[in-house]
């Protein structure tokens, strides 16, 4: 590919919306154009990147097994109001209706599509286990759309769904689409984490997500620093080893706290450790209202509450809410006297006169004890894991990084199955409900992951595996005949080497043909320029390293070739 024939259109200011490095680069290198919140245009070097993942993405999906599949982006109404999630999400969903005033969605995921499909056409287990996927355009009308790909509202994402006779044959599907995530990431150039993680909405209550570690990611993933356990803080246990207050319980104490607004300064102000401010969330669960206690110093994890109390989905409860429930304001809620059901996590029952809201403004109640002074439905772990909490596995010490989520493998049982009866008939000639799996990766977010991991102050590393060209020739004086023809002459050597390579052969200044080619981000770069080529050299650039190699001009295919070779 030429330069002068390309359309590039880099930029040396970020835009101002980009908060994230990948998004900055991505704008900046020509790759994206914003069309709206959360909405791009793929320019051309974006969409060679994108291409590449999808490729790879393919590669390891067909040689899993899985048969490739395109379902509809519009999906009527009328599957998501068999599977009962029409009425479940809320505006992330977007609806529209059609000239005939019949409801559909943009699919945000095709579970019910897909379903319906296996159930119109897979009648016995000998057509099973299958796995059909897909890679195609989502929407889901994210509230606050940012870091450009890395959270779109329109984008491209493989999603894939296993069927299988039993959980036997689910897991063994779940296990070839977890080795296949592996192969894609390995060879995306990828770091990259499996992590246990909280199934959400979906169904089921098994899934890993793999995590591209990186400072900028918004995940957090739990590890012990002595076995290979790993998990998103949303499932990573905290072990009930809190040790027990030992002291006697005193009588409860009404105490005006003005102006103490935080947990500190309540504790500050009554002279007692954080972790004796017990907080009291006051939480909507599903269509039931709930407190939940935790201690002072622990941070409240939402996901534990979904699972533990198997709700659809778990929320803060609104202001008026929170009066209803405890006759108090905001801020001062406590759980004596209020009428919605108590839970309390593990670290609260080793507690002993412990500081509670009052249930009114500026008011906190100190030697509270759960023992006497009010019932706790149900005690478990409610809380966020930190450093140094323990390994559940072996005992180790957890440790916490930042990753981003760019795959994730469900379990989903017969949810689906059972909601829009998809069966088959087994051996017995019985009617049995199909067991699914659902496998999705970001394809843009891979893309954007791969810019957070591997970037400098000048812009983009790609891995040679999913960078736009391998290869960019700079012939720096445009003007030397010699410095011409050897470009021309190497850029068609290469091309008839199959190397993907574009030449910088725009009316441009040395300078910016360079800093765009580190912007851009090409693996290897080759300078063809005057001063080298009068003692018969020419200097290859490798992006990654920095390091500069001089060569003959006669050597420079055979060393490009063996560069590139290393690099994959
Ligand atoms: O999508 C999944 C699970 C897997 C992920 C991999 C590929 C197959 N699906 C979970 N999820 C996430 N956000 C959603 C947003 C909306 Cl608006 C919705 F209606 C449904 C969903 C939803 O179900
Ligand atoms: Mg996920």
């Amino acid at each position: 590919m030429r330069l002068s024939k390309y359309f590039v259109p880099t930029l040396r200011e970020n835009p101002s919306d980009a908060e994230v490095v990948s998004h900055k680069l991505m704008v900046r290198a020509g790759m994206i154009r914003k069309v709206a919140a959360g909405i791009y245009n793929y320019l051309p070097m974006g969409l060679r990147v994108i291409r590449k993942v999808e490729n790879i993405i393919r590669k390891y999906m067909n040689e899993a097994g899985a048969i490739e599949i395109l379902m509809p982006a519009v999906v009527p109404a009328e599957l998501w109001k068999e599977s009962g999630r029409w009425n479940v999400y809320g505006k992330e969903l977007l609806r529209f209706k059609d000239r005939h005033d019949r409801d559909f969605c943009m699919g945000p995921t095709h579970e019910e599509v897909v379903t319906d499909i296996v159930r119109n056409e897979i009648k016995s287990y000998k057509d099973l286990p299958v796995n059909l996927y897909q890679i195609q355009t989502k929407f889901r009308d994210e509230v606050r759309p940012r870091f450009g790909l890395m959270r779109g509202r329109e984008f491209i994402m493989k999603d894939a769904y296993s069927f299988d006779v039993d959980d036997e044959g689910a897991e063994k599907s779940y296990g070839l689409m977890r080795d296949a995530y592996c192969k894609i990431f390995e060879s995306c150039g990828l770091k990259y984490k499996v992590v246990e993680a909280d199934s959400g909405a979906i169904g089921g209550n098994f899934s890993h997500e793999f995590m591209v570690t990186a400072e900028t990611g918004e995940d957090f993933v739990i590890s012990c620093d002595s076995c290979d356990y790993a998990a998103n803080v949303e499932k990573a246990p905290v072990i009930d080893n809190f040790e027990e207050d030992d002291e006697v319980e005193k009588p409860i104490e009404k105490i005006e706290t003005k102006n103490q607004k935080t947990v500190e300064e309540v504790a500050k102000f009554l002279n007692v450790e954080t972790k004796k401010v017990v907080k009291t969330m006051i939480l909507k669960a599903g269509d039931e209202i709930v407190a939940v206690m935790i201690r002072g110093d622990h941070e409240l994890n939402l996901a534990k509450i979904k699972n533990f109390l198997n709700a659809p989905f778990v929320e803060f409860a609104t202001p008026e809410e929170i009066v209803k429930a405890t006759n108090g304001p905001l801020g001062f809620s406590g759980p004596i006297g209020i009428n919605v059901k108590i839970y309390a996590d593990n670290a609260v029952k080793k507690l002993k006169n412990y500081v509670v809201g009052g249930n009114e403004k500026d008011i906190h109640l100190i030697n509270v004890n759960h023992t006497r002074d009010f019932k706790v439905t149900a005690f478990s772990d409610f809380i966020n894991a930190k450093p140094g909490d323990k390994c559940p596995k072996c005992g180790g010490t957890y440790v916490i990084t930042k990753g981003i989520e760019v795959g994730h493998i469900f379990k989903l049982g017969t949810k689906y199955s059972k909601s829009m009866n998809a069966t088959y008939l087994d051996k017995d000639g019985k009617q049995q409900y199909i067991v699914m799996g659902c496998y999705g990766i970001g394809v843009g977010r891979t893309a954007a992951a791969a810019i957070e991991q591997n970037h400098d102050e000048k812009g983009i590393i790609w891995p040679i595996q999913i960078a736009p060209f391998e290869v960019v020739i700079i012939p720096i004086n445009t003007d030397d005949e010699d410095v011409v023809n050897l470009s021309e002459t190497l850029y068609k050597k290469l091309l008839k080497k199959n190397v993907e390579v574009i030449i910088d052969d725009r009316n441009e200044r040395a300078g910016v043909k360079f800093n765009d080619a580190d912007l851009v981000g090409y693996p290897i770069r080759v300078n063809i320029g005057k001063k080298t080529l009068e003692n018969g050299e020419v200097e290859i650039v490798i992006r990654k390293t920095g390091d500069k190699i001089n060569c003959k001009k006669d050597d420079a295919l055979s060393e490009i070739l063996r560069i590139r070779e290393e690099l994959y």
